[in-house]
C-alpha cells in the first residue's frame, strides 16, 4: 500500500507495538498468542495480521469490545453536538461506562437523512467523518489516538488519482463514479461548516495554534471519509448468534458496507486485517464485541484474510485502493443503452428485403412514456455466473458469462415492440421478422453483438496490448496506480470478449435451428 511507504519501518513497528498495546489493553479484548501484527509493505498491503503458529478452525483470533469502537455511541461528540444527533443527549457508551450508569439501550441513534431536503441534515457516513475528525483533533489525549495513529493518511483510491491518472482508466464506468466534485461539496457543507461553526466543541481546550483552515478541513474530510470507506463496518448488522440460519442458507454477507448505512464505526484491530475474494476468516457480530474467528485451519505464516463481498476489480479500486488476481471472476462491465439501441437499428435497418426506413422519431414517441415512468434502463451490468464462497472462504468452480441480464432483453423486447408498432403492415419484411419470435432473437443477438463490439472500441488499448503490460509487471500483482488502471480496463474488455462468444454461439444455434426448420418440410415431403 503506497499510503504508508514514506513511514520508515523503524517509526511503522513502534507504531504497530503502541496501537497493539493500547488494543489489549482494552477491557474485554483479547488477541491470539498464535497471530501477529506485522509489516507486509514489501507486498504493497500495508499492515495486515499472519499466523505465527498453525491455528485450528473456529479459533477465536481476536474480541473487539463494542466499547472501544469509534462510533457514534461511543463518541463524545453526541454529546458535545447534540443536535447533530437525533433524541436527547444520551450518555454515550464510554460516558455510561465510566459513570457506571450503562443501559444497553441508552445509545443515541444516528440523525438518519433527516428530512431530504433539510442541507444541514447528517447522515451515518457524514457523522462519523465529523466524530473522525474530533478525535483526530484531540492529538494524544484522544482516547484512540494509538489506533488513529496506525490509520492511513494518503490513499490510492480513484478519489486521490490526478485527471491523467484517471485517463488510464480510459472507457471504464468506473471513472463516472469516482465523484471528487461531488464528495468536495459535501464535505465543505456537512463537515467543513459544522467543524467552523462548533470549533469550541471539536477542538481541546488545550489546542495551540491555528486552527485548520477550510482547505485543511476540506482535505482532512476526505481523508476520514476515505478512511470509513476502507476501514469502516457496517454495524447495523444482526448479530451474528441470532443469524445464524440466515447465513448458513445465504452465504456470506460482506462484513464492510462502504456506502451510507445506518450505523457505521470504525473497529480497531478487525480493520487490521486485509481481505481478499479466498479468505479464512471472518468477524462476528456480536452483542457486547465483535470476533475475528479462523474459517479453517490456518498455517503458520499464512496471512489472515477477511472478505469485502464479491466485489469486482473496479469496486475494490474505488473503495479501497487495491487490486486482487482473486477478485478477477467478480469483474463486470457496463453496457450503456444507447449502444444497444444503434445495433438495434442498424440490424433492423439491415433487414433483408426491408423497404424503407423506419420512423424512428415514431418509436421514441411512443416509448416516452415508459422512459418518464422510469422503467428505462440506461445501461446494464454484465458480469459472470459464479459460485458463492463455501465455509470455509475458498471459492470453486471457474466464473462463467451465461447470459445476458433479463431486463436488458426484456428492454429489448419492448423496444422491438414499439418498431413493430410504427412499422405496421408497411413493411413487409419487417413487420415478418418482428412477428417471428426467433429472427427477434436474432436480431436481438446481432443488436448486442454491434453493440459489444462498438464498446470495445471505446478502450483505446486493445486487450491484448494491456494484457502484455500486466504479463510485465513483476510479482505478478498490479500495485502501482498506472498498472491497477491497466488490471481493471483489461478486466472489463476480457468480459466484453466473454459476452461476444456467448452472442456468437447463440447466433450459431440459432441459424442451426433455422436451417433444421427449413430441411424439415422437404424430409417430410420426402417421406409422404
Ligand atoms: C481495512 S484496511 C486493512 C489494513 C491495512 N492493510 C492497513 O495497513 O491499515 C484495508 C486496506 O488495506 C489494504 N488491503 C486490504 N486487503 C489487501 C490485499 N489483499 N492486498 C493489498 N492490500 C490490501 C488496502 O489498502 C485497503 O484499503
Amino acid at each position: 500500500m503506497a499510503t504508508t511507504d514514506a513511514v520508515p519501518a523503524g517509526d511503522f513497528e513502534q507504531q504497530t507495538q503502541k496501537f497493539l498495546e493500547w488494543f489489549t489493553s482494552q477491557p474485554g479484548a483479547t488477541f491470539h498468542k498464535d497471530i501477529k501484527l506485522v509489516d507486509l509493505r514489501d507486498k504493497s498491503a500495508g499492515r495486515g495480521i499472519i499466523a505465527t503458529a498453525p491455528i485450528p478452525a473456529d479459533t477465536t483470533l481476536f474480541t473487539i469490545p463494542r466499547s472501544s469502537m469509534l462510533c457514534a455511541s461511543t463518541s463524545p461528540l453526541a454529546t458535545k453536538l447534540p443536535q447533530l444527533f437525533k433524541g436527547p443527549a444520551e450518555p454515550t457508551v464510554a460516558e455510561a461506562s465510566l459513570s457506571n450508569t450503562a443501559d444497553d439501550d441508552e445509545v443515541p441513534e444516528l440523525v438518519e437523512a433527516l428530512e431530504e431536503d433539510d442541507p444541514n441534515a447528517q447522515d451515518s457516513w457524514t457523522l462519523l467523518i465529523l466524530i473522525l475528525i474530533h478525535e483526530y483533533l484531540q492529538g494524544s489525549s484522544s482516547p484512540w489516538y494509538p489506533y488513529l495513529e496506525v490509520l492511513p493518511k494518503e490513499f490510492d483510491t480513484p478519489m486521490f488519482w490526478t485527471s491523467q491518472e484517471l485517463g488510464e482508466l480510459q472507457a471504464s464506468a468506473l471513472v463516472p463514479k469516482v465523484g471528487k466534485e461531488e464528495a468536495d461539496d459535501m464535505i465543505r457543507s456537512k463537515i467543513v461548516r459544522v467543524v467552523r461553526e462548533n470549533e469550541a466543541a471539536f477542538y481541546p481546550p488545550s489546542y495551540e495554534g491555528e486552527k485548520l483552515s477550510e482547505e485543511e478541513l476540506l482535505a482532512l474530510g476526505h481523508r476520514m471519509g476515505s478512511a470509513i470507506m476502507a476501514y469502516a463496518f457496517d454495524l447495523a448488522k444482526e448479530d451474528d448468534d441470532s443469524d445464524e440460519e440466515e447465513e448458513e442458507g445465504d452465504g456470506w454477507v460482506e462484513d464492510r458496507l462502504a456506502e451510507k448505512n445506518d450505523t457505521m464505526g470504525m473497529v480497531p484491530m478487525a480493520d487490521m486485517l486485509n481481505a481478499d475474494a479466498v479468505f479464512n476468516a471472518h468477524i462476528n457480530h456480536g452483542e457486547g464485541a465483535l470476533t475475528a474467528t479462523s474459517l479453517r485451519e490456518i498455517k503458520e505464516g499464512e496471512e489472515i484474510l477477511n472478505y469485502y463481498g464479491p466485489l469486482s476489480s473496479a469496486e475494490l479500486l474505488r473503495r479501497y485502493g487495491y487490486v486482487t488476481k482473486e477478485h478477477a471472476r467478480y469483474d463486470v462491465v457496463e453496457l450503456g443503452w444507447d449502444l444497444v439501441e444503434q445495433g438495434l437499428k442498424s440490424v433492423v435497418e439491415g433487414l433483408k428485403g426491408k423497404k424503407k426506413e423506419v420512423n424512428w422519431e415514431g418509436v421514441d414517441e411512443i416509448l416516452e412514456d415508459e422512459k418518464e415512468e422510469g422503467e428505462w434502463e440506461d445501461s446494464f451490468v454484465l458480469e459472470r455466473q459464479s459460485e458463492d464462497p463455501d465455509s470455509e472462504g475458498k471459492v470453486h468452480g471457474e466464473a462463467e458469462f451465461v447470459g445476458l441480464p433479463e431486463e436488458l432483453e426484456e428492454q429489448v423486447k419492448t423496444y422491438l415492440k414499439a418498431v413493430k408498432k410504427v412499422v405496421g403492415s408497411g413493411d413487409r419484411a419487417v413487420a415478418e421478422a418482428l412477428g417471428d419470435k426467433k429472427a427477434r432473437k436474432e436480431i436481438l443477438m446481432a443488436g448486442v453483438r454491434k453493440a459489444l463490439d462498438e464498446r470495445e472500441r471505446q478502450y483505446t488499448t486493445s486487450l491484448e496490448e494491456d494484457e502484455k503490460v500486466l504479463k510485465a509487471i513483476e510479482g505478478g500483482r498490479p500495485t502501482t496506480r498506472q498498472q491497477m488502471a491497466v488490471w481493471v480496463r483489461a478486466g472489463e474488455q476480457r468480459i466484453i470478449r466473454e459476452a461476444r462468444e456467448w452472442v456468437k454461439k447463440q447466433e450459431e444455434e440459432l441459424s442451426k435451428e433455422k436451417g433444421q426448420e427449413k430441411d424439415e418440410p422437404s424430409a417430410k415431403r420426402r417421406k409422404a
